[in-house]
């Protein structure tokens, strides 16, 4: 079977978590209440953005490298940005911690950790980086080992953003009944990005108890409309934002009302 980029970076997400088991020791690190994420996003009358610092990616490679992350964290929330999320892999997205640490530091909405979680350390070093929300991705993970980190996360307070991509993985998310599910409309395998994926799994799920999330492709405001339409209650945006010298204008596009 062809060697997908997912297998490649999960790979590499092995060795890192074999040196982090080497070299991090967790302290005890106490989370300040915060509403959750879901709360937050249930409430809200404007689509809730979730804006990403990216500074590279496997499909399209470099995007921003010289960002500052706390200028641009500043920006995404003086402009309406809802959360923040901060993609902390190196190797193939060129962030880190640091970056999140910044971020933390710069912003009072919450900060999600975007990365291939696979192992309880990668959420204790998170925790202790000052995330709010985790990124768990179904498909990097069975059925079991899914349920065993959310529930890890969620026992740490800290919000999951669950992602999917096809029926099967969100059928993995209603079984671990997760209550923000993230519909990825970038298949990680041949990087084709369709709006199309957030419309056809809404069409067929219709879970009025959950929060969607319709991530990766947002340009306009007509493609914020179409999976508004679909139900989602969310939109996750990193290119757009990244490569925009007027975040102001493209955030205002992406902000439509519920
Ligand atoms: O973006 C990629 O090339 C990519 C490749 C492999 C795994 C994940 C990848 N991206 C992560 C994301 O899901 C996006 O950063 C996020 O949804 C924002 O997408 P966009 O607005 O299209 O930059």
């Amino acid at each position: 079977m062809e060697t997908t980029i997912l297998d490649k970076i999960l790979a590499e997400k092995e060795k890192e978590i074999s040196m982090l088991k080497q070299t991090f020791h967790p302290a005890a690190a106490a989370k300040s209440p915060k509403t959750s994420l879901y709360d937050r996003f249930y409430h809200s009358e404007k689509m809730n953005v979730i804006a990403e610092i990216k500074r590279a990616s496997p499909s399209k490679g470099e995007i921003n490298f010289t960002v500052d992350p706390t200028l641009q964290a500043k920006r995404y929330e003086e402009y309406g940005a809802d959360a923040i999320s901060v993609l902390t892999d190196t190797p193939f997205f060129k962030g880190s911690m640091a970056d999140l640490q910044l971020v933390r530091q710069a912003v009072d909405v919450p900060v999600l950790c975007k990365d291939f979680i696979i192992d309880e350390i990668q959420i204790d070093r998170a925790l202790a980086a000052g995330a709010d929300v985790i990124l768990l991705i179904a498909a990097a993970l069975c059925t079991d080992r899914l349920g065993t980190l959310y529930s890890y996360a969620k026992e740490k307070e800290l919000d999951v953003l669950l992602e999917v991509h096809n029926e099967p993985e969100m059928e993995m998310a209603l079984s671990v009944d997760a209550d923000v599910i993230g519909i990825n409309n970038r298949d990680l395998k041949s990087f084709v990005v369709d709006l199309g994926v957030t419309e056809r799994l809404l069409n067929k799920y219709d879970h009025p108890g959950k929060i969607f999330i319709s991530e990766s492709g947002f340009q306009t405001a007509s493609d914020v409309e179409r999976v508004k339409q679909a139900g989602a209650r969310g939109i996750l945006v990193g290119e757009a934002l990244m490569k925009s010298e007027n975040i102001s204008r493209i955030m205002m596009g992406l902000k439509i009302s519920l």
